[in-house]
C-alpha cells in the first residue's frame, strides 16, 4: 500500500525534540529562594544542599524484639540472667554485667556494655534465666549509631524534589524548614467566543470551556503557583489586555486556543504585536500551531486549543521548561518497547503521540494498544490512556504485532 502523507505537515516543520532544546535555551532556573515549613515542601525544590545535623541512628538500638547481651558471654553457658528491659523510648537505665541480658524492643537503644541481640524466638525465658541461641557475629541485629549518615553529611543536594521519601528524610533529620526555590507563577487563559463555563447551559454551537480544567490539573501537578485569567472573547482587544495582565504578574504566560490559521485566531498575531514570536509550528501531532514567544519579561506559550492538543504540548514542551525555571535537572523520558495489539493509522509527515493502554501479555511481554478514536479533540483518549505511543515523524500505517516506542504516563498527566 503507498504511504499516505500528512496534509497538514509541511517538511519545514521542526521537529518537536529540536524544539524541546531550543526551548529550554529560552529559559534560566529561578534565582530566588524562599523557607517553607517541611508540612508545606512536597513538591518544591531544594534551593541548597542539606546537610545531617544529627548522625543516623542517633544511638545504636536494635532491629529485632529479643535479648541484647554481650555474644562472648554465651561462649561457655547458653543461659543469662535477664537485669531489665530497653523499650522504644524508655532505655534501660541499670549497669550492665557479665553474663546478663535485657530485654529488648525493635528501636530501643542497645545498653552501653552489650554488642549483640538475639530475636525472641531464638530464646527462651524461664523466670530470669534465659535461655539463648548463640547468633553467628557480634552485633547481629544491631543498628549502630551513624550507620546510615553521620553529622555533616549531604542528605539531599540543591535541585532535589522533595517528594514523600523527601519529606520522610528531612523529618528523619529533624529540619522543621527548608529552603526551595521560588514557585514559578503561571498565568493562563482559554480563548474562544463558543466556550461556556461548567455548570451553564449551553446555546446551538457551545462547547463546556474543558482545557482550563486539564490545564489546571497540569499545573497543580506541576506544582507552580497559577492565575486563572478566565475565558477571554475572540476579541483582538480582550486578548491584548489579558496577555498584559497575564505578563505583568507572571513568568510565564499559557494560553489555549487561537493559534491557528482562523480568522478568529488572534493569540499569534497579538503575540507578535505585543511581544515576540520564537517559533510558531512544530512537526507534532497533536500540537502543530504551538507557538513560543516572549511578552515583556514574560515567557509565551500558546497552546493550541484542541483539548488533547493542549495537553500534550503542555507535557512534552511547556513542563519541561517549568522544571528549568524551578531549578530541576532535565529529566530524559523513559522510553519502553511494546508490541502493539492492533493495526495503527499514521500518515507520514509529524511526529504522532497517539494514546494507548500499556500491559503485559501471558507471556509477560510489553503489549499496548490504541485507546479508540484519535482525533485531536477526543479528551477521552487520554483519559483512558497510562501511555503514549510514540510513532516517528516518517512512520505511516503500523502493524499489529510490530514494535513501537511507548512513554508510559508520569505523576504530571496521572
Ligand atoms: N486550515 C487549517 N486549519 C487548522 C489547522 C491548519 O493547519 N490549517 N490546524 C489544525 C490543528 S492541527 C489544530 S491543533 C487546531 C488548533 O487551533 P487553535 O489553537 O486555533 O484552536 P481553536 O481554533 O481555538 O480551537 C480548536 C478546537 O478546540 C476547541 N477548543 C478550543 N478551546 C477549548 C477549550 N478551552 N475547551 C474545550 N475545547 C476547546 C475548539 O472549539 C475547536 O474545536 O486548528 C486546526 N485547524
Ligand atoms: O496538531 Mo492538531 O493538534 O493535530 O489537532
Amino acid at each position: 500500500m503507498p504511504m499516505k502523507f500528512d496534509p497538514c505537515s509541511q517538511p519545514s516543520l521542526m521537529h518537536p525534540d529540536e524544539a524541546i532544546i531550543k526551548l529550554l535555551d529560552q529559559v534560566m532556573p529561578l534565582s530566588d529562594s524562599e523557607m517553607v515549613q517541611l508540612p508545606h515542601a512536597l513538591g518544591r525544590v531544594l534551593a541548597e544542599d542539606l546537610a545531617s545535623s544529627i548522625d543516623l541512628p542517633p544511638f545504636n538500638n536494635s532491629a529485632m524484639d529479643g535479648y541484647a547481651f554481650r555474644l562472648q558471654d554465651l561462649s561457655n553457658n547458653d543461659t543469662l540472667t535477664l537485669i531489665g528491659h530497653s523499650f522504644a523510648g524508655h532505655p534501660f537505665d541499670g549497669e550492665v554485667k557479665p553474663n546478663t541480658c535485657v530485654r529488648i524492643m525493635t528501636g530501643a537503644p542497645l545498653p552501653a556494655g552489650y554488642d549483640t541481640v538475639q530475636m525472641q524466638e531464638k530464646a527462651s525465658a524461664n523466670g530470669d534465666s534465659i535461655t539463648i541461641e548463640a547468633p553467628d557475629a557480634v552485633g547481629e541485629n544491631v543498628r549502630y549509631r551513624g550507620e546510615e549518615l553521620n553529622t555533616g553529611d549531604k542528605v539531599l543536594r540543591a535541585g532535589t524534589q522533595i517528594g514523600a521519601a523527601e519529606m520522610g528524610v528531612l523529618a528523619t533529620i529533624g529540619a522543621s524548614q527548608v529552603r526551595v526555590v521560588r514557585r514559578v507563577k503561571v498565568a493562563f487563559f482559554s480563548t474562544g467566543d463558543e466556550l461556556r463555563p461548567v455548570g451553564s447551559e449551553l446555546a446551538p454551537g457551545q462547547i463546556y470551556d474543558s482545557n482550563r480544567y486539564s490545564i489546571q490539573g497540569l499545573l497543580s501537578r506541576s506544582n507552580v503557583e497559577w492565575v486563572d485569567l478566565g475565558v477571554i472573547a475572540d476579541d483582538p482587544e480582550a486578548i491584548r489586555e489579558a496577555f498584559r495582565t497575564g505578563a505583568a504578574q507572571a513568568d510565564m504566560l499559557l494560553t489555549s486556543g487561537g493559534v491557528s490559521v482562523g480568522d478568529a485566531d488572534y493569540t499569534k498575531q497579538i503575540l507578535e504585536e505585543e511581544g515576540e514570536i520564537t517559533f510558531w509550528k512544530l512537526a507534532m501531532k497533536p500540537g502543530k500551531p504551538f507557538a513560543f514567544g516572549r511578552l515583556g519579561k514574560a515567557i509565551f506559550c500558546g497552546l493550541p486549543g484542541n483539548p488533547v492538543s493542549s495537553m500534550v504540548t503542555y507535557y512534552k514542551l511547556v513542563w519541561p521548561l517549568i522544571n528549568k525555571m524551578q531549578g530541576l535537572p532535565r529529566a530524559k523520558p523513559l522510553l519502553l518497547q511494546a508490541k502493539l495489539s492492533s493495526d495503527l493509522r499514521k500518515f507520514a509527515g509529524r511526529v504522532e503521540y497517539q494514546r494507548g493502554v500499556l500491559s503485559h501479555n501471558e507471556q509477560g511481554q510489553a503489549e499496548v494498544s490504541i485507546t479508540g478514536g484519535q482525533g485531536s479533540g477526543m479528551l477521552t483518549s487520554m483519559s483512558l490512556a497510562n501511555c503514549f505511543v510514540i510513532l516517528a515523524r516518517e512512520q505511516g500505517d503500523t502493524p499489529a504485532g510490530s514494535l513501537v516506542t511507548v512513554e508510559p504516563f508520569n505523576s504530571v498527566l496521572c
